[in-house]
């Protein structure tokens, strides 16, 4: 979008240009018209003299071909074709949107209003939460996204945004900008879609009634007549008694449970119990050579599983950093497909992702070392580092990290075991969503910028611990940048030592079951005064 935004600047300048470059070449094509007439008249005067002499007639023949050749090219030398593929075609590294971006975009629109609960009118007039936009909806607008839904399938959202299309439309008056037929039909059909019969005949005979001629409506009255004759219902009632309208959400492939969970949570709206946050604290992690006057900052977010986040452990130079590195990598990010373990698109995952080598940037070499530091885990095993950036309505839905006992295949490439634990890096602080959060352990965690969240996928006995699914919530105003680090099994085995139960499980980062709590440790005298990335 920022490149998008970008290239929308240089449109006006071409457009001017090629302005100027038309206007040129129509004073150039107005004198040519000129001579032509004048040249024209000369051999009308002539007549017959003109073709019965054959050097007049040559001529004329000539002048027929060379004189019209040159008006023909001028009028042809229109640059419009150059002007237009200029700014659509692939020129300045951006893509120009399709129809099928547009429809993405209402889609990621739509997931937006499910999962934040936003009004249909509220959203159309540019009102999120308390933020009042800019811009609002005109009619056509909540046409094409009702549209949308429709080509989707989603009748459910194709009724909310085709009513309120019919509602901004009367407002337009005298300046519709879209076309009350089209948006009764869609209407009606999606009413009829949801169970609401009576109201997409109601419709439909509006539509008759309006144009009389119109290719489906009268077939359509009928149709739907008869269809509540089917059910019983007779003629004479089929006019009356309109229960009101009834719009159920269509079920979620997550199962409606998760799916409400998840949204629940990135609103943010599930308590954690008092207990429980009354056991969580902050500590230094000292427990290297190195972090012994340098030390991390870790804040437990979560016990069991155990959930930390590493306060500034990157700065907005290193962020800046690998943005610019990521950036022309970028690419619509994938998914393992766990039946080929091959790695394919997916609407559940909508961002778009780059790996960077330790080697590309000393930044990204030094933010794995410093990973081992935080984690005191392995980082030659591990996945390179993966930049994921989430434009608005992009999200992950919820999944593990770690491949289940039956997707044996997903990592058998790699060689190094499953994914042990999940660094996640904040580079960005959306506005409003884009939280990670935990479905079955029902934690939220927001975004914070340069800190870093970090759980353990795997049970110390080695299975996946279910407690680990998460999200990452729809973007709703802003962008979010993250870097993933996955950690993985191999190389791991002293750092993490075994455990015989699932019940066995780390306190804090590190923990191998011996030595005291952090919480009891005595914090002495850390070099309070730099930041990790000073020293790491
Ligand atoms: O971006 C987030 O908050 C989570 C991302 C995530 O879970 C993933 O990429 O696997
Ligand atoms: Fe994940």
């Amino acid at each position: 979008m920022q490149n998008l935004l970008e290239t929308e600047k240089n449109i006006p300048k071409l457009l001017d240009k090629y302005i100027h470059e038309e206007e040129e070449r129509l004073v150039q094509l107005k004198k040519l018209s000129e001579e032509y007439s004048k040249k024209n008249e000369k051999s009308l005067e002539n007549g017959m003299n003109d073709i019965v002499n054959p050097i007049n007639a040559f001529l004329l023949i000539k002048r027929k071909i060379f004189d019209w050749k040159e008006i023909e090219s001028k009028m042809n030398a229109n640059k419009a074709g150059n002007l237009v593929s200029s700014i659509t075609d692939d020129n300045y590294g951006v893509r120009y949107p399709t129809a099928d971006d547009l429809s993405g975009a209402a889609i990621g629109l739509l997931r937006l209003q499910d999962t934040y609960r936003l009004d249909t009118k509220d959203l159309a007039d540019g009102k999120i939460y308390t933020d009042q936009g800019n811009y609002t909806f005109s009619a056509k607008d909540c046409f094409e996204i009702a549209r949308a839904a429709y080509n989707e399938h989603d009748f459910y959202h194709t009724v909310m945004w085709m009513e309120e299309a019919k509602r901004r439309l009367e407002d337009e008056g005298e300046n519709p900008t879209a076309d009350v037929e089209d948006i009764l039909e869609y209407l009606a059909f999606a009413l009829y879609k949801q169970n609401n019969l009576k109201h997409a005949l109601k419709l439909t005979e509006e539509l008759f009634k309006m144009n009389p001629s119109h290719p489906r409506a009268k077939g359509n009255v009928k149709w739907y007549e008869d269809l509540l004759e089917q059910e019983g219902i007779r003629r004479s009632e089929m006019r009356k008694n309109l229960p009101p309208v009834q719009n159920r959400r269509p079920d979620s492939v997550l199962g409606n449970t998760e799916r409400t969970m998840y949204e629940a949570l990135c609103r943010n709206e599930v308590p954690v119990s008092q207990k429980d946050i009354s056991r969580l604290y902050c500590y230094y992690k000292r427990d290297r050579p190195f972090l012994i006057y340098a030390p991390i900052k870790v804040e437990i977010k979560r016990f069991n599983p155990l959930a930390v986040l590493f306060k500034d452990v990157i700065s907005d130079d290193e962020v800046a950093t690998i943005q610019e590195l990521a950036k022309p990598k970028l690419a619509r990010a994938t998914v393992h497909d766990s039946a080929t373990g091959k790695l394919v698109t997916a609407t559940y995952r909508i961002s778009k992702s780059a790996w960077l080598k330790a080697w590309e940037h000393e930044v990204v070499e030094r933010v794995n070392k410093r990973i081992d530091l935080m984690t005191n885990l392995e980082m030659e095993t591990a996945e390179e580092l993966q930049i994921a950036n989430y434009g608005i309505g992009g999200h992950y839905d919820p999944h593990f990290d770690h491949a289940k006992k039956e997707e044996s295949k997903s990592f058998e490439s790699l060689g190094t075991g499953n994914r042990i634990a999940t660094v996640l890096f904040y580079m960005s602080q959306p506005s409003h969503g884009g939280g990670t959060v935990f479905t079955e352990a029902k934690s939220t965690i927001l975004p914070t910028k340069n800190d870093a969240l970090f759980w353990y996928n795997l049970f110390k006995q080695g299975d996946g611990n279910p407690d680990t699914r998460h999200a990452a919530c729809p973007v709703l105003v802003g962008i979010k940048w993250v870097s993933n680090k996955w950690i993985h099994e191999k190389g791991n085995e002293f750092r993490r030592p075994c455990g015989l139960k699932s019940s066995d499980y780390e306190r804090f980062v590190g923990d191998l079951g011996i030595g005291e709590e952090p919480r009891n440790a005595p914090n002495i005298s850390p070099n309070l005064g730099k930041n990790v990335w000073e020293t790491i």
